[in-house]
């Protein structure tokens, strides 16, 4: 098993957050001829993404279709043995140890587990990345985004509770909402209705569309759930074999002529 980077979000010198620059045809990901195996596996054999400032791109793709590894590279938590990964112009693989942590502020990710600290309130979860990212120290900025993000995922009343107080799908909202307090340019989802209920995966697909709005983030959100794709796609990729096999809206893929990119629509 190859070691993964640790992720450490907490940069030592974090300057003011630089207002995003309003260019819809920026391109803020771009990912060219990528390759990674692990041993003797080829995970990804020819990736190639492009997402846009603004827009939210779904990857669909089997199990160990290497989606998640994708994610990685773009976060710099594992490096391409051949390609290009570049995040705001910038390749990753060449980034030093404070280009990394810049980036991982200005790229929020979610992972399934949604990651929320069990020993801590739900503000306490939600004012860490404000104190530690961000280095807000003053308690009115602080109560201000808390309160804020918490209006925004729908769970003001939640403020005071402990995670284990919390459903699965209050935990993912919460955990969305520590990612998006610090305000990152560009979000990446890793499954995020997986273990949910269908009315719950659909309220949080529901969310990620409103925060796309909301803080105009770009967004790469990884899926197996067609209703999500359906939600939240401005367009959709299909990953088969380590590379993309179709590009298209989700209408426009619903009729391909390729049976396996059918075959999320069955
Ligand atoms: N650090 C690693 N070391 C060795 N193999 C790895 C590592 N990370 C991923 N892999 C392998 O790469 C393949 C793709 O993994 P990845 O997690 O990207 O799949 P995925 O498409 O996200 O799948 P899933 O939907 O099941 O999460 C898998 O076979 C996995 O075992």
């Amino acid at each position: 098993m190859e070691k993964e980077a640790k992720i450490d979000i907490q940069p030592e010198e974090t300057s003011e957050k630089e207002a995003p620059k309003a260019n819809a045809n920026e391109i803020v990901v771009e990912i060219k001829n990528l390759k990674k195996s692990f041993g003797s596996k080829d995970v990804l054999t020819n990736i190639n993404l492009s997402l846009k400032r603004g827009e939210n791109l779904v990857v669909l793709g089997r199990s160990g279709s290497g989606k998640s590894v994708t994610i990685k590279c773009i976060v710099g938590l594992l490096t391409q043995d051949e390609g290009e990964c570049k995040v705001f112009g910038q390749e990753v693989s060449d980034m030093d140890d404070k280009e990394l942590k810049e980036l991982r502020v200005k790229v929020g990710f979610l992972f399934q587990s949604g990651a929320l600290y069990d020993s801590m309130s739900v503000r306490d979860n939600l004012e860490f990345p404000l104190i530690r990212v961000l280095k807000q120290h003053d308690q009115a900025e602080l109560d201000k985004g808390v309160n804020d993000v918490l209006q925004s995922v729908g769970l003001a009343d939640a403020i005071d509770k402990m995670p284990s107080d919390l459903s699965g799908g209050m935990r993912k909202r919460i955990g969305l909402a520590r990612t998006l307090i610090v305000k990152p340019e560009i979000m990446l989802y890793d499954e995020p209705t997986t273990g949910l209920d269908p009315i719950t995966s659909r309220e949080i697909s529901e969310l990620i569309l409103e925060m796309q709005k909301k803080y105009k983030t770009s967004s790469i959100i990884i899926t197996h759930d067609m209703e999500c794709a359906q939600i939240t796609a401005d367009r959709i990729l299909v990953l088969q074999d380590g590379a993309y096999v179709a590009e298209g809206t989700y209408e426009e893929l619903a009729k391909s002529e390729s049976e396996f990119v059918r075959s999320f629509f069955k």
